[in-house]
């Protein structure tokens, strides 16, 4: 395997401390150029120094006032870099050939792109840049050259069930002989939960993910099942597929990751425990395999693995992700900007679960009576972002 100098964005996130683990397991062939934070610049302090990062990327003055506190005396600094330009451009640095987007939200986007468009290996978890920006974004792959490894689960379980042929590109149409992509889904903790109980739930009920450890705004998403409906979105761009070829399948065990359904009538599967150093390593490794720290999946303990269908009347948020990707661009942007700030004032306790999917539908529908011409630019994108964070978060308030 070719030497990486890795940054990961969002170093200190579920995603960003799993990419940690999995480049120390391989000092030989990965290393830590650059880190960045957000919030938690002491995490981010004590991560430069267990890597020996070269560069760490910081919000602001004060947070740089902070890491440097945080730095032990007598060890060199490493260069702080601060602002979201710096964020950005150090995608971009010489020294860098392996991107890690993990950082969380549409916040993730100028800096996944920045990369994508400097030709590295972009490594994806940041799902809200491609449903913000999918055109923009792949089309940016092709024309820098750029590697794009799917990291969220189900996309890279269907890359690993792909034809890829040891490359990973931006695809401009469905794979030959791939008939659907079949996505798989958890659930979430309130699968079965009576639906007159839904409005009642607290934050840390919708966090208590059955099945996998993440931070608090996909695991908000993947309660309310927004999050198969940006995976939705996302699989769509990345496999260059349809709509109506990528059916959501309810499977409450999280073991089989997602599948591809060929025209013989083959399915592949990729399996494994739900734990993210799979995925991470995978796209670290690619196209070697290499040992992520995760444990084998004990096929004979498994007990059994169950199917259904989604029940969209429990899950309102993924039927809106199906029309908002019917309708196109603008409304993938409106329908990630509302959920963004619903899900931030859920979780500040400022409104109740149920309204989650309404202030996403009251943004759609103002959307939707627009006219407008296309969102070609990162300028056009986040300025659409903004103004419906802007209008989301008046709905939360009236609330
Ligand atoms: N966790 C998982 O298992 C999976 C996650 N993903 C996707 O990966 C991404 C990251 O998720 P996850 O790791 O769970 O999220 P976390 O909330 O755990 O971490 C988010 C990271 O982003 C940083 N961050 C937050 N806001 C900003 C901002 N405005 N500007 C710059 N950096 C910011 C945080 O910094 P700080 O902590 O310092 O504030 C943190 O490092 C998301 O897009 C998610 O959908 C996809 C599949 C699985
Ligand atoms: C680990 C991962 O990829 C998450 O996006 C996961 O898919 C969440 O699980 P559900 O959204 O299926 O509940
Ligand atoms: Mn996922």
């Amino acid at each position: 395997m070719k030497f990486q100098r890795v940054y990961v964005l969002g170093s200190t996130g579920s995603i960003g401390v799993n990419t940690l683990d999995v480049i120390a397991r391989h000092p030989e062939t990965l290393s830590v150029y650059a880190l960045s934070a957000y919030s938690r610049i002491e995490q981010l302090a004590a991560q430069a120094l267990a890597t020996g990062a070269a560069v760490v990327v910081v919000p602001d003055e004060p947070a740089r006032r902070r890491f440097t506190a945080a730095w032990p005396a007598g060890r060199t600094l490493p260069e702080i870099r601060v602002g979201a330009a710096a964020l950005a451009d150090t995608a971009a640095d010489s020294q860098v050939s392996t991107v890690m987007a993990a950082i969380v939200g549409a916040a993730g986007l100028p800096a996944a792109l920045a990369a994508a468009k400097a030709g590295k290996r972009v490594l994806l978890a940041n799902k809200e840049a491609l449903v913000a920006a999918g055109a923009l974004f792949m089309k940016t792959v092709r024309d820098s050259g750029a590697e794009l490894l799917p990291i969220d689960s189900e996309h890279n379980a269907i890359f690993q069930c792909m034809p890829h042929f040891g490359r990973a590109g931006a695809a401009t149409h469905p794979a030959k002989g791939v008939r659907r992509l079949l996505l798989t889904a958890s659930g979430g903790p309130f699968r079965t939960t009576l639906l007159e109980k839904l409005t009642d739930v607290t934050p840390d009920q919708a966090c208590a993910h059955p099945n996998w450890r993440m931070g608090r705004k996909i695991s908000v998403d993947s309660a309310t099942m927004l999050n198969k409906g940006l995976e939705v979105i996302e699989a769509h761009w990345l496999f260059a597929m349809p709509l109506e070829r990528i059916q959501v399948v309810v499977h409450p065990q999280s073991m089989v990751h997602s599948m591809v359904e060929y025209d013989d009538g083959s399915i592949l599967a990729q399996l494994g425990q739900p734990d993210m150093r799979t995925p991470i390593a995978y796209g670290l490794g690619f196209p070697e395999r290499i040992a992520s720290g995760v444990g084998l999946l004990a096929l004979t303990s498994l007990g059994r693995l169950d199917f259904e269908e989604p029940n969209l009347d429990r899950f309102p948020c993924l039927r809106l992700s199906f029309e908002a990707l019917r309708a196109g661009q603008a409304s993938c942007v409106t329908l990630n900007a509302a959920n963004e700030i619903a899900v931030d004032c859920f979780l500040k306790q400022k409104i109740r679960y149920t309204e989650i999917s309404r202030i996403i539908e009251r943004c759609l529908h103002r959307e939707v009576g627009r006219v407008r011409s296309g969102l070609d630019s990162l300028e056009e994108i986040l300025a659409l972002d903004a103004e419906t964070r802007s209008f989301a978060s008046q709905l939360c308030h009236v609330k």
